[in-house]
């Protein structure tokens, strides 16, 4: 209960500033160690990372909150909080890691399940340790429907246009949300759909050790490759 107590004081978990115009939520979703946050093998101790980033586009200015975790993935599910009001959703995978393009259909599914409509797009990230792989066809996207990129996280590539690209797309979507059951769940406070940091009763329907739940990194972050 203490635990609860304190998150609902800290304010970057409070979810209902992503109504607001100038405020946009973005996940990143895909397997351990894929890079999604480019950095240096480490621990996971951290359960959820804010990057904060402010855009410019078509001269209005977009403070953008990139979500990240470590650890959850492990589960190989998300608690719903991570997707709730996001904007839009990027989806990691390595190519020198089959199984981390496999699993890229699992993560679109639980994405789907709670987010039916955001944009989404797949990353395949590392192509600087293969540029050969380019050449190659990834058809999930394809079948999917959608963006495509090859990335290279370490040395760059691909990555400020990537992430450009998905804040245009979630500041149109959510100019013009095309989701029916996201615009119900902003106007009902359904239980389940608000801010599930909140509630302990969806602690107990997905138990996530408290150490992943309670700790998080706020980093302040001008920098896209961060
Ligand atoms: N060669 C290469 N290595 C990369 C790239 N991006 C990340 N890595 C490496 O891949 C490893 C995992 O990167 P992370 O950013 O921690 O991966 P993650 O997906 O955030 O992993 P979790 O936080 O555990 O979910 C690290 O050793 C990175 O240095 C890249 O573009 N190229
Ligand atoms: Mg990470």
């Amino acid at each position: 209960m203490a635990a609860e107590d304190d998150d609902n004081k800290i304010p970057e978990l409070d979810q209902k500033k992503y109504d607001a115009d100038e405020q946009v939520k973005i996940i990143c979703l895909g397997d351990s160690a894929v890079g999604k946050s480019n950095r240096p093998q480490q621990l996971s101790t951290y359960a959820l990372t804010l990057y904060k980033h402010t855009a410019t586009l078509a001269n209005r200015t977009v403070a953008v909150d990139f979500w990240d975790t470590a650890g959850q993935e492990r589960f190989q599910s998300m608690h719903p909080s991570y997707y709730h009001k996001a904007h839009a959703c990027i989806m990691v995978f390595d190519i020198q890691r089959k199984i981390t393009y496999k699993n890229l259909a699992n993560w679109y599914k639980e994405l789907r399940e709670y987010r039916p409509e955001i944009p989404c797009c797949v990353v395949a990230n590392k192509i600087d340790a293969d540029m050969k792989v380019t050449q190659r066809s990834f058809n999930f996207a394809k079948k999917k429907g959608l963006p495509f990129y090859f990335v290279s996280a370490a040395d760059g590539t691909n990555v400020v246009k990537m992430f450009r690209e998905m804040i245009k797309r979630a500041v149109e979507y959510k100019q013009n949300p095309s989701d029916f059951v996201d615009e119900v769940m902003q106007e009902l406070e359904w239980p389940g759909t608000k801010n599930e940091f909140d509630t302990p009763e969806l602690e107990e329907r997905r138990p996530i050790p408290p150490k992943y739940l309670y700790l998080f990194l706020l980093r302040n972050s001008g920098d896209m490759r961060g």
